[in-house]
């Protein structure tokens, strides 16, 4: 769960005023249910591809832990929004998780009407409380029974399926849900998916010998990264022409992206962060608006990356309201000169070399996660080089923040200085991005709780507020939860 503090942007006439305001439109972000909700069996649930992945793959795991109570989110969410409304906070964007509503995946095989309870349940509590809901509909919970059947998003089955699953969320929520979010992250869904194997679906090449039992890295990242383009696109024409003109509401998708510097001057190592760029962002966010992947991946990566039809080009050209950007860090790009042409994967076709130091500087403070340093001129950049290149859309900031390492106590876990100085950086960057036109409406932080973080499990701590797993998983506001509530007011 996150933060968004929507930075109100008064169009006064001479300039826009960035503003956090109090009686702003803020919102707490719920990722991938069972990162929060827990009660993975419970009221007919079905199990996703991750709610199995984690048991069957303890070791990707770091401390080899699971989601199946996660911060229990299920059963304490009344408690949770009452924490919201003590931090001030009015607005809610959470998952739906696909196996509460379909358990097989499948609308014919039945939806689930407790699914269907609880998030009206939680839809109308934040709304008693004048919270508005903003609706992510896939946060990488694929169900089990979908993968098994069809290999999930490897096939164009997929895409009829997400959409009749999107359809019912539309008609039990879209009344009172206005903002819709297809998908989260897609790149890192597929490359800890299909290219690592790191993450549920798990697949990889032999070689990477990463303990999947099948995949291929090189051809199948390319695959699930076109279908799923093509579940957002048939998504988002199905609520556009349906719903919309009825439900008023919204429709967006969630990217992803680091920013790149160069690591040196040189040509080369110029044109590799723009690689490096195309590759994470423009992957997605070149066919979303302009119909087609970039040249470069064209020219790299050739016949493994699939063509649309003029009609998918058509479908998908333009086809978000709102783009969601989650930004967490930057990296040093340089050339690679050598190419492995033995063990070709995604992440070796942009032929490129990604650091976070140069000449032995990180490029920022680091944090409690490796792969993460400090960078806030990066998502100033990010955000200029976006209205740039991708016709100025309006943008969400749906995740920022910083995870927490080796925190043992609670007394350790709420003081949490460097994340108020994180989220001081970056929100300034934000306001440094819309002085220069970029159209900013809202601004996420990541996490609202401490939750389970993937890879990490738990002890990776993103969240504003301590979850204490040692005595029932009760709840402590950070200093940086008490920063943002001065902040709002
Ligand atoms: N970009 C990310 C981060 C990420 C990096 C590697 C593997 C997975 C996720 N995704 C967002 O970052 C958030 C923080 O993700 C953590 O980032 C650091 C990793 O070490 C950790 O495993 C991951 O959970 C996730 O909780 C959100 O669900 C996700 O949308």
């Amino acid at each position: 769960m996150a933060k968004l503090l929507t930075p109100l942007i008064e169009d006064c006439p001479a300039t826009r005023q960035f503003k956090l305001l109090s009686h702003g439109f803020r919102h707490e972000v719920e990722p991938f249910s069972s990162k929060y909700e827990g009660a993975v069996k419970e009221d007919g649930k079905g199990q996703s591809i991750s709610d199995t992945f984690v048991h069957k793959y303890p070791g990707k795991i770091l401390d080899k832990s699971n989601g199946d109570v996660a911060t229990d989110f299920y059963h304490r969410y009344k408690e949770d929004v009452k924490l919201m409304e003590f931090i001030g906070l009015n607005g809610f964007r959470f998952s739906i998780s696909w196996t509460r509503i379909l358990p097989y995946g499948k609308l014919s095989k039945g939806v689930n009407k407790e699914g269907v309870a609880f998030y009206n349940n939680l839809i109308n509590e934040l709304l008693s409380k004048g919270v508005q809901p903003f609706a992510t509909i896939y946060h990488w919970d694929l169900p089990q029974a979908l993968q098994d059947e069809y290999g999930g998003f490897l096939s164009p089955r997929i895409v009829d399926d997400f959409k009749d699953f999107a359809e019912v969320c539309f008609k039990e929520f879209g009344d009172r849900v206005k903002h819709w979010v297809t998908m989260n992250e897609p790149y890192i869904f597929i490359v800890n998916g299909y290219d690592s194997g790191a993450l549920a679906p798990g697949r990889c090449s032999s070689w990477m010998n990463n303990d999947c039992p099948a995949g291929n890295s090189a051809i199948e990242p390319y695959i699930a990264a076109h279908f799923m383009l093509l579940c957002h696109a048939q998504t988002a024409k199905l609520y556009r022409e349906k719903y919309k003109p009825h439900q008023k509401g919204q429709i967006g998708i969630v990217l992803v992206s680091h920013w790149f510097v160069p690591y040196s001057k040189s040509q080369a190592d110029v044109k590799a962060a723009q690689r490096a760029l195309d590759f994470m962002y423009g992957w997605f966010l070149k066919p979303l608006t302009y119909g087609d992947y970039p040249k470069v991946m064209r020219a790299l990566v050739g016949k493994r990356l699939p063509k649309f039809t003029i009609e998918e080009a058509t479908l998908l050209k333009g086809s978000y309201d709102f783009l969601g950007l989650n930004y967490y860090t930057s990296n040093y790009a340089a050339n690679l000169r050598s190419v492995n042409t033995v063990n070709v994967s995604f992440s070796t076709d942009s032929q490129t070399n990604l650091t976070t130091e140069r000449n032995g500087k990180f490029i920022g403070k680091p944090t409690g996660v490796s792969i993460f340093y400090v960078y806030p001129r990066g998502l100033k950049d990010l955000l200029v080089y976006t209205k740039q290149k991708y016709k100025n859309p309006t943008i969400y900031i749906t995740e920022n923040g910083i995870g927490d390492a080796n925190i043992t106590t609670i007394k350790q876990g709420t003081n949490d200085p460097q994340r108020v100085d994180f989220y001081r950086r970056h929100l300034l960057a934000v306001k440094q991005a819309i002085t220069e036109g970029v159209d900013v409406k809202g601004f996420f932080a990541w996490s609202f709780l401490d939750n389970f973080e993937w890879g990490s499990g738990y002890l990776q701590k993103f969240g504003i507020v301590y979850v204490d797993r040692t005595h029932g998983l009760k709840r402590y506001p950070k200093k940086s939860a008490l920063w943002f509530k001065k902040f709002l007011r």
